[in-house]
């Protein structure tokens, strides 16, 4: 899949969604990272074709998603805040797409997401959680170029996130929003770091895994960490800090630390606030 932007702009009236983004990522999964109100939503509407852009151009394979025709059975498109209105159970949903042709992971998914658990409750009663399970259902199941989500597993409990995240890691034709670094490295391989409107990281796995910089979690009762260890930032028990590995490997035998990887998207996320 190729995406790209071109001095992309969207504005609400006098607020500007972005604010002049440009990319050109090749890549099967791409997550668009960011804090709240950083223009994941925005981005993600003007690639699944909901909203033109106020100013530039954005294409996806080289077509213009609010331009294209076919875009409803191209893109598949999940909202953050899944919500029916419509007075019907779970399982006529469920039925509705088995007995179309493209749809054929229904049944699979249905079995995966744990939907069956409430296939027989309305769909305008479910809680926020089950109706994301839906949600995804519906974005998932069904054949697509390219299936674009906005907070995947937002609503749901971390074993169901875990198994959404585990599925979306293997999918191709993938764009995603959220403001989980881990879930982000969970499953994209390409990643665009958004700040108040502006693209302020892009890069791939390998480049993200490159910095050098690492996340260590901090021992109870380990005491204080030695000069040598840079501390860029800090969140609580975990520190994201410049440091030797093998000064890092001695802290860990000797009870100082925890444990340690590779900071990949929570630094590169960190460095954006
Ligand atoms: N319908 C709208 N009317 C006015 N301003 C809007 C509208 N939608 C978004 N914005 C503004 O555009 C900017 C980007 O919003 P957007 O929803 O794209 O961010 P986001 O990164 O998805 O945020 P969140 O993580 O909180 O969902 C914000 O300043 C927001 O207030």
């Amino acid at each position: 899949m190729r995406v790209e932007a071109e001095n992309l702009k969207v504005s609400y009236g006098r607020v500007w969604g972005l604010k002049g983004v440009s990319f050109n990522a090749k890549a099967e999964r791409i997550a668009v990272v960011g804090h709240n109100g950083s223009g994941k939503t925005t981005l993600l509407s003007v690639l699944s074709g909901l909203r033109k852009p106020t100013e530039g151009r954005a294409t996806i394979n080289g077509e213009e998603p609010y331009s294209r025709k076919d875009k409803w059975v191209a893109i598949r498109y999940s909202f953050e805040k899944p919500q029916f209105s419509i007075p019907i159970k779970v399982k006529d949903l469920v039925e509705t797409l088995r007995v179309n042709d493209r749809c054929s992971l229904v049944d699979e998914l249905v079995e995966e997401l744990g939907i069956k658990e409430f296939i027989d409750q309305r769909l305008d009663g479910l809680s926020s959680g089950q109706a994301q399970l839906c949600n995804l259902l519906m974005a998932l199941s069904c054949d697509a170029e390219v299936v674009i989500l906005d907070e995947p597993t937002a609503h749901l409990d971390s074993y169901r996130a875990g198994i959404i995240d585990d599925l979306l890691s293997k999918r191709k034709g993938l764009i995603i929003a959220t403001h989980d670094p881990e879930e982000g490295e969970a499953v994209a391989e390409h990643f665009l770091i958004l700040k108040e409107g502006r693209l302020v990281w892009e890069g791939s796995r390998r480049k993200l895994f490159a910095e050098g910089v690492y996340e260590i979690t901090l021992a109870e009762n380990g005491g204080k960490l030695p000069e040598e260890v840079q501390v860029v930032h800090s969140f609580g028990a975990i520190v994201v800090a410049r440091a030797d590995e093998e000064l890092l490997s001695e802290l860990f035998r000797k009870g100082i630390i925890a444990g340690f990887k590779r900071a990949g998207l929570r630094y590169a996320y960190a460095e954006s606030r």
